[in-house]
């Protein structure tokens, strides 16, 4: 199937209401697994909606390929039954008193697919989803993993070309969250369907998707690969939305607190004055956690950026220590595998390379400085 393409699609529930999806340009490509990603309210559900066939746009229009699928202005609306898609919602709506086997077999039967042909199917929608066991009980004498696992297998036994889901993860406990997510990655590399997956957790999207689209508002953020939003956010919204703790963020400039002029100083030298930082509208800078390091003052280079930092608490996770720091007012975290030995109330250096530092301008949108030092272009890890 092609790539599906949104085209200033728009939204509102009531006539002059406010816009839950607002102009819309979004290409979500052939193959690939794109998480919508969110807080609450952003527009992520109605926009997987309106792709179902579930929601009418009030503006604009959605195609798959080159079949139009919504046109506001053509007046062209397909249903969602001729759509080719499948949908899986948070809540499994698996019919009580129908087996694991009826139930993924339900959709077929609907079909009127021949009876030898919809056992093939079933049981390789059972087996794709490792619940061939559990064919003949019913939902209630399963976990609520299994239980997902077969809606999942019920969707998959149709062979839609597009899989939509709806944080179908979300009544999962830790646990079983981690293997449906891993289940589902494996059946997106087995199939190569292209699922679009609603979700407000950045670590389901990091951890599944091939592409993040970041909305906000109803506006899209970023769309692109999910390494891509972490390591290069296109604005100050999305560098806080990922990661844990997010990326520390703050003012920058010769007016700023004593880390933004401190920091402002460092982007000033090697050539780049002040006026130059200004003029190419350095407003915030960001530093991810883990891109800070504790130094001795002879560990730093002259090309890192360096301060002086008060240890508030350290906050050992197991597998890592989160240090919180206070630079005057303002706190910041650093996020180390290596043990350390420092406790609250101690100053330490720390440091991080040019190469780390996320430049955005006042508006909040990113601002490489590229063209003038591309060694603050914060491709380290791109
Ligand atoms: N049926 C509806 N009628 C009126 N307003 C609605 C309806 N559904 C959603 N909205 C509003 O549209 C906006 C977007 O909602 P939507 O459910 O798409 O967001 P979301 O990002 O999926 O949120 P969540 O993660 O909480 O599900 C919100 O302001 C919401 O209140």
């Amino acid at each position: 199937m092609p790539d599906i393409t949104l085209t200033a699609v728009s939204k509102a529930y009531s006539a002059g209401g406010p816009l839950a999806v607002d102009n819309l340009d979004l290409t979500i490509p052939d193959g690939s697994f794109t998480c919508l990603l969110g807080p609450s309210g952003c527009g992520k559900t109605t926009t997987l909606r309106m792709i179902a066939g579930l929601e009418h746009p009030t503006q604009g229009s959605i195609r798959v390929g080159d079949r139009q699928l919504d046109s506001v202005e053509r007046g062209i609306f397909v249903p969602p039954e001729k759509r080719g898609m499948g949908l899986v919602f948070q809540n499994y709506a698996l019919w009580p008193h129908l087996s694991v086997r009826r139930n993924v077999e339900f959709g077929l039967t609907v079909r009127k697919t021949p009876s030898a042909e919809r056992k093939r199917l079933v049981d390789a929608a059972l087996t794709m989803m490792q619940i061939l066991h559990v064919a003949d009980r019913y939902p209630s004498q399963l976990s609520g993993g299994q239980q997902q696992r077969v809606s999942l297998a019920r969707m998959l036994a149709v062979n839609p070309a597009v899989l939509l889901l709806d944080e179908p993860l979300s009544n999962l406990d830790a646990t079983l969250r981690l293997e449906m997510r891993a289940e589902l990655k494996r059946v997106h590399d087995e199939t190569g369907h292209t699922i679009v997956f609603v979700t407000h957790d950045q670590l389901e999207a990091m951890t599944m998707a091939t592409h993040v689209a970041v909305m906000r508002d109803g506006v899209l953020q970023q769309l692109a690969p999910p390494l891509d939003v972490y390591h290069r956010p296109a604005n100050t919204f999305v560098a806080a939305f990922l990661g844990s703790p997010a990326m520390n963020l703050f003012e920058c400039g010769p007016e700023a607190g004593v880390l933004g002029r401190q920091a402002w100083k460092y982007l000033s030298g090697g050539g780049l004055t002040g006026g130059d930082v200004h003029a190419a509208g350095v407003h915030t800078v960001g530093v991810r956690p883990e891109a800070l390091r504790i130094v001795d003052a002879q560990e730093s280079t002259e090309a890192d950026w360096a301060f002086d930092a008060t240890v508030k608490a350290v906050l050992p996770t197991g597998a890592a220590w989160t240090i919180s720091l206070m630079v005057d007012d303002t706190e910041l975290y650093l996020v180390t595998t290596k043990a350390i030995a420092a406790v609250s109330g101690d100053t330490v250096r720390c440091a991080a390379a040019a190469s780390a530092l996320h430049l955005f301008d006042s508006s909040g949108a990113r601002n490489d400085l590229a063209d003038v030092r591309p060694e603050l272009a914060g491709t380290a890890h791109a």
